[in-house]
This record gives structure tokens, sequence and C-alpha cells, in this order.
């Protein structure tokens, strides 16, 4: 089905006494009434800060109105909203981009021909067939604008939002964006957009004025528009609207133009477009393709996505490698020798193994989530569970770590670093590892859904890291820590890790019994530090792990 075979039904939507408020009260939107057509390009002008994404995000059901209702006309399915930012993944191809997407958006029922029909339909409407095989972040900003714009009309929406669609084009992409958002709503799909560009107003049929704070100066066709406000040029509205009279007063002035010209009519079946497209049960109901599945497509895109990124699998790879190098340099062999051991050399040895996991893990975890908060905010418009988003980075990251964790014991054991012990040993300190790597993946996890940028994620690293480093009770042993240190310390999920690989290679026997007089007053200091069943530190270092990734889900939740 193209667009020029097939003719949709624009959804009529209706927005009636519209009021927006900001943390603190402040209200942005101030009581917009207006209609728009079925089928209807409507753009949305005024200011900046004059309300125009919010009036866009309210009529979207991004963010419900706090006054007043936006209501459709008896279609409950989801509206396509376009964001400004792009909600494309930069590393895969056009077509693996929006096949993905299709996967995600249609129905579980959908066959593979049809995926690629949709895809191969939206690539033709979009004028992109030629640039399927590309790496989306190789596309010029208006072919990446395209793109984002092609994802949501996989799903041939009945109505399709966009903020700033031609923000950051040159002019000649821009009026082309424009043509080809026309073109949509000649095909039947009613289209809202903000723009900042007044060439942009010349090819709609009605324009949403905003003056200041959100209130509404104007709704009707350009060209009333232009006679309204005595204006030769769209230029000279927002002169006006800045100039002469309060923003109230314009609201006041075209309320009572527009009761002297028409009377507001009423929707049939109304439903409530705000509220109903908020809702991720709703959502998730209405795509209905399964949590296992939804969790299986994110697991293989997210895995798509990082094998196809050179550089992050070059830093990945290469930083354990860095790591194993450094130990290799600092620690001498044999430190672990019954007959001669080094004690304060194997706790320095154990306490680095297990921050090296801890380090592995969180550095794996920080950039997952807010380099795409983009397109994940959307993709949840479109009904994606946070929980089967969240599992998916699990899926993909977490098996990785557990290679370099179990590399790292191999190599260490390979260079002497580490005592000879059978494969249960060693099977036991793999475990009390990766438990620890997931525990700070998942702690990484929960502070990237929190940050708003990779710059802030990556400040995090050192708050981050340094309590894992003094609380953990290698450097300083937990029994003569002061009260809140030691108190803190159980919150370390590397103490838990420390404490179970000493454990497992038995140091309290090494100290005690073995050859270095050096051993028993260290034992001394660190009292029963390594004497509890190893299962408990997996049983909390798990708990951890669950505890952050329920934490993640949440604020990411909230978040998007
Ligand atoms: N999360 C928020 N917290 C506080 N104020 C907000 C928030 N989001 C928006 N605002 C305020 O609401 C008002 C309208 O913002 P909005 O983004 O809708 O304006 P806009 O017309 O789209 O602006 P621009 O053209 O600059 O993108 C602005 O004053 C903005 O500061």
């Amino acid at each position: 089905m193209t667009l020029d075979s097939a003719k949709r039904r624009g959804l009529r939507i209706d927005v009636r006494g519209v009021g927006q408020r900001v943390a603190g009260g402040r209200a942005t939107l101030h009581d917009v009434s207006l209609t728009v057509e079925a089928g209807e390009l409507v753009a949305i002008i005024g200011g900046s800060g004059a309300g125009k994404t919010t009036l866009l995000d309210a009529m979207a059901g991004v963010r419900p109105p706090a006054e007043g209702q936006v209501t459709g006309d008896g279609d409950r399915s989801a509206p396509a909203y376009v964001p400004q930012d792009d909600i494309v993944h930069l590393e895969l191809s056009l077509r693996r981009t929006l096949t993905y997407a299709a996967r995600l958006r249609l129905p579980a029922a959908t066959t593979a021909d049809e995926i690629d029909r949709a895809v191969r339909d939206v690539l033709r409407d979009l004028d992109l067939t030629e640039r399927a095989g590309q790496r989306v972040g190789t596309l010029s900003g208006g072919e990446r604008k395209r793109a984002s714009i092609a994802v949501e009309l996989l799903t041939r929406p009945r109505v399709l939002f966009l903020d700033e669609p031609t923000s950051g084009l040159d002019p000649a992409i821009a009026a082309e964006v424009m043509r080809l958002l026309r073109r949509f709503a000649d095909g039947g799909t009613t289209v809202v957009l903000t723009t900042h560009s007044p060439s942009d107003v010349g090819h709609c049929d009605k324009v949403t004025v905003l003056a200041r704070e959100g209130h509404l100066a104007f709704f009707g066709t350009p060209a009333e528009a232009l006679s309204y406000f005595e204006a030769d040029r769209v230029e000279q509205i927002y002169e006006r609207l800045a100039g002469e009279i309060s923003p109230g007063e314009w609201a006041r002035r075209f309320a009572e133009s527009r009761g002297e010209r028409q009377e507001p009519s009423e929707p049939p079946e109304p439903v409530v477009v705000g509220r109903v497209v908020v809702e991720p049960a709703i959502a998730g109901e209405r795509r209905g393709i399964g949590a296992v599945r939804e969790w299986w497509l994110l697991t293989r895109r997210g895995a798509d996505i990082l094998t196809r990124n050179r550089l992050t699998v070059a830093i990945l790879a290469g930083s354990p490698v860095m790591v194993l190098a450094m130990f290799a340099v600092l620690f001498r062999p044999g430190a672990f020798s019954f007959a001669d051991p080094s004690p304060s050399a194997t706790v320095m040895i154990l306490f680095w193994i297990a921050f090296g996991g801890f380090f592995f893990g969180l550095t794996y975890g920080l950039l997952q989530i807010c380099t795409e908060i983009a397109v994940l905010r959307r993709e949840r418009l479109a009904g994606l569970g946070v929980g089967t988003y969240v599992l998916s980075k699990v899926a993909v990251l977490v098996p990785l770590l557990a290679a370099v964790d179990a590399a790292m014991l191999g190599v260490l054991r390979a260079l002497d670093r580490l005592p000879a012990a059978g494969w249960s040993t060693y099977g036991s300190l793999w475990v009390s590892l990766l438990l620890s790597s997931a525990a700070a993946f998942a702690l990484g996890l929960l502070v990237s859904a929190a940050v708003t940028d990779p710059a802030q994620a990556t400040l995090a690293l050192p708050m981050l890291c340094f309590p894992q480093v003094l609380f953990v009770g290698a450097i300083l042993p937990v029994p003569i820590m002061a009260a809140v240190g030691r108190w803190l310390s159980h919150a370390m999920s590397n103490r838990w890790a420390f404490e179970a690989l000493g454990h497992t290679l038995n140091v309290e026997r090494l100290w005690a019994e073995g050859g270095s007089s050096l051993g028993p007053p260290l034992l001394a200091s660190y009292g029963d530090t390594f004497g509890r069943a190893v299962a408990v530190d997996w049983a909390v270092l798990t708990g951890f792990t669950a505890v952050l990734l329920g934490a993640a889900c949440v604020v990411l939740a909230r978040r998007t």
C-alpha cells in the first residue's frame, strides 16, 4: 500500500479549553480551542518559548493537558509523533532500522513479506529507496529527518505530529520536507507540525498562531492570518505579536472575532487522545507482539547496533586487555604460594580483580541508555515496555562481561598471579566476578537512565567508583573502619565480590598457616571478613542486580 494508492482517512482532532502547567504551577498554555479537520496540514507558529511544542505534545497525547481535553473522532490507534531529536539509531542501515521498527510496531501476525513491503513502501513514499543500504549516521540532515518520519509512517497512522521538522535544514530541503507532508495530507493523513520558518506556513491549510505564554492569538488559513494581523508577510505576524498588545489581549481579541465568525462544532464519538496514547497498557494491547518477542527483537537490534559500532567494540574489548596488562606488570607471580606468600599482595590482587569486574560492568552500562533516550521515548509511545528494553540490554552485554571476567581469571592464572586450583574453584571465582559485573552493569543502566546526556554519565563515573574503592574493606579492612564507613560498606556491591573471592581462595588459611610472618597480623585486622559462605555473597549480589534493574525500569518509565 503506497501513499498514492491508499487514501487514508485522517483523524479529526478537537482541542477544547486546553491549558498546561509546568512545575511551580506556571501556565504555559491558556485555554486553547481549535479543530483540525481530517486530512489537514496545520502549522503551529509563534515566538520562541510561546508554547508550540507544549501544544503539539498535548494534541499528540505525549503530555496530557492539565486542563481541557483533546479528542479524536473515535480512532484508538496511536498517532505518529516525530520529535526534534533523531529517533533512529545511527549505526544501522536505513533498511535494517526500518525493518526492526516495523517488527516492533506492526502486529505479531504480520508476515516477513508484509514487513518487507511496508518498509519498501515507506522508503518509496519518502524518496529514500536509493539510501536504503546506507548507514543512517551517514545520511544528510534532511534524509535523516525523512528517515525519522519513515519510522512513524510504517504503521500507516491517521495523524502525524512533527516538532520542528524543518529546523536545521537548508531552505531547499526544508521545502522538500514540507512538500512531502503536503502529499501526506493530500493522501488523507492529518498532519500537525510546529515550525519557526515562515516559508513553511505557505504549504499549510491552517496556521495556529500562539502569543507568549501559550495564548491562542489566531487559528485559520494562512491568508486569513495575514489579513487578521494586517501583515504582508508571515514574518510581520511575529513582529505584531512581540510588540503591540499583551498575549492575553491577543487571545481575547481572537476569541471575540471567532465568536462572530463560527461556533465550534461538536466532535462525533469523542475519544480522549491525550490519555489513550500515554497509557502503556493500552498501547501494548494495540500492538500485541508480546513481551518475549519484543525482548528478543530488542536484543537482536542491540547486538546488531553494538557489532556495527567498531569503535565501541574496540573500547569494550580493549579496556580489559589494557587493565590486564597493568595487573601483570604490577603484581609479581606467586603471591599466593603457600610456602612463601605475599599477604598484602594477595589482598590487592583480589581487590583489583573484583574492582575490574565492577568497573567493566559499570562502564558497559553507563552509556547504554542516555545515548538513545530519544529513540526510546518515541518507542515507548508506540507501546514498548521498559522491562523488555532493560532486559534486552542485559541479554546483549552480560554475556560479553562473562567472557571478559573469564578471560581476566584465565590470564591471571596463566601468568601465575592467581594460584593453581581446580575447575570448581575457578568456576566459583567466575560466578562471583560475573555477579559483581552484573550488579555494576545494573548500576550503570540506572545512572544512564537518570542522566540527560552522555557527558553527565561520564562525569558520574568517578563518583560511582570512589566509594567502591574506599568502602570495600581492601584498602582499609571493614573491622577497623569508622562506624559510618562500616555501615556504608554494606551498600558496596564490590565488597561482597571481594569477600567472595577471598573466601573461595581460602586466604584465611593462607595467612594463618602459610610461610609468611605477615599473614597472622593481617588476618587479625581483617577479622572474619572472608568467613561468610560464598552463597550469601552471591545472593546479595543478585539482590543488588535485581533492585538496580528494577530502579532503572522505574526511572525510565517516569522519564519516558
Ligand atoms: N519541563 C519544563 N519545565 C519548566 N518549564 C518548561 C518545561 N517545558 C517547557 N517549559 C516552558 O514552557 C514554555 C513553552 O515551551 P515550549 O517548548 O512549548 O515552547 P516553544 O514555543 O516550542 O519554544 P521553541 O520555539 O523555543 O522551541 C517555555 O517558557 C518553557 O520554558
